[in-house]
């Protein structure tokens, strides 16, 4: 258990990293027997066992500030250089709404727990109704930048969102942005102030930093502001300690 979910780590990370495997299919008419083989296995196997669906990609619920900051930020993950496309400094992290899909055995975790766990950001289906969110991070800087729109499921106080929400969100960028930079952690302390609140349906823009790493200790700060950065809306303080995999499955 503790091995599979290692690996389901380190698959994140590679997902993170843009890096997932994909099966070449060959280029035609000169194509082998053996390769078109290969591009057979892999079209039988897309079917059996659809890739998940990357939450993280814009859709018809997206209102114009949205796509905005997405588009400006999706921009700068690639850059043109003497005619040639190259990385850029920000890159967009995937997100899906299963975690242990992809853990085998189950010891600690039942088989039916496992096929029913869903991110708690992700379990909504209806586009638009609750977290619709997108995290890109920039290496060179140690800074993520996560583009959140707050879908009407989200209410706490009247047309406006609930603090356990924005928490949810903050924790979510911070913990994402942590665990890039450190591996496995959990958060050991969020500290949060609520500077003014945000309107129901609107979009805003949460920012996460490195402030310093420490042996285990890894403490990012972040803030949430209108979509223009003209309105701070709320600022925190978080702390995450690395654990090891036997730490979360209780070993
Ligand atoms: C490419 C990237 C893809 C990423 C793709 C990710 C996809 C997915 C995204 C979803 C992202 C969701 C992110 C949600 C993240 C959660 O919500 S995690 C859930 C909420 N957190 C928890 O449940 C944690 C519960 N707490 C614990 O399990 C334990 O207290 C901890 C945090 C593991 C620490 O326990 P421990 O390892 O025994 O540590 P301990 O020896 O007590 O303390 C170690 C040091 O830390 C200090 N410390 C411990 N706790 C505290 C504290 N609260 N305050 C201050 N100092 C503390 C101690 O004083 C000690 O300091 P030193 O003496 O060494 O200087």
């Amino acid at each position: 258990m503790a091995r599979s979910l290692g690996q389901m780590f380190k698959g994140f990370l590679r997902l993170g990293s843009g890096l997932t495997t994909r099966t070449p299919c060959p280029p035609g008419p000169g194509s082998t027997h053996r390769a078109s083989l290969l591009c057979t296995t892999a079209a039988l196997q897309s079917f059996l066992f659809p890739k998940p669906r990357d939450l993280s990609l814009p859709n018809s619920s997206w209102g114009p500030d949205m796509m905005r900051l997405y588009e400006h930020y999706n921009s700068l993950c690639e850059v043109e250089t003497e005619g040639e496309k190259q990385p850029g400094p920000w890159r967009r992290l995937p997100s899906y709404n299963r975690i242990l899909k992809y853990a085998t055995g189950g010891v600690y975790l039942s088989k039916i727990i496992q096929s029913k766990a869903r991110l708690f950001t992700r379990n909504i289906k209806q586009q638009g109704a609750a977290f619709e969110y997108v995290v890109f991070v920039n290496k060179e800087e140690q800074k993520c930048v996560c583009v959140f729109q707050a879908g009407h499921l989200l209410e706490g106080p009247p047309g406006h969102v609930h603090g356990g929400a924005i928490a949810t969100m903050i924790d979510s960028v911070a913990g994402t942005h942590a665990t890039y930079l450190s591996g496995l952690v959990l958060t050991a302390n969020l500290n949060i102030n609520y500077r003014s609140p945000i309107s129901l349906g609107s979009t805003v823009v949460l920012e996460s930093f490195l402030d310093k790493k420490e042996d285990r200790k890894t403490f990012i700060s972040c803030k949430v502001t209108s979509a223009d950065g003209s309105k701070l809306h709320t600022e925190a303080t978080a702390l995450f300690l690395s654990i090891t995999v036997s730490n979360i499955i209780g070993m």
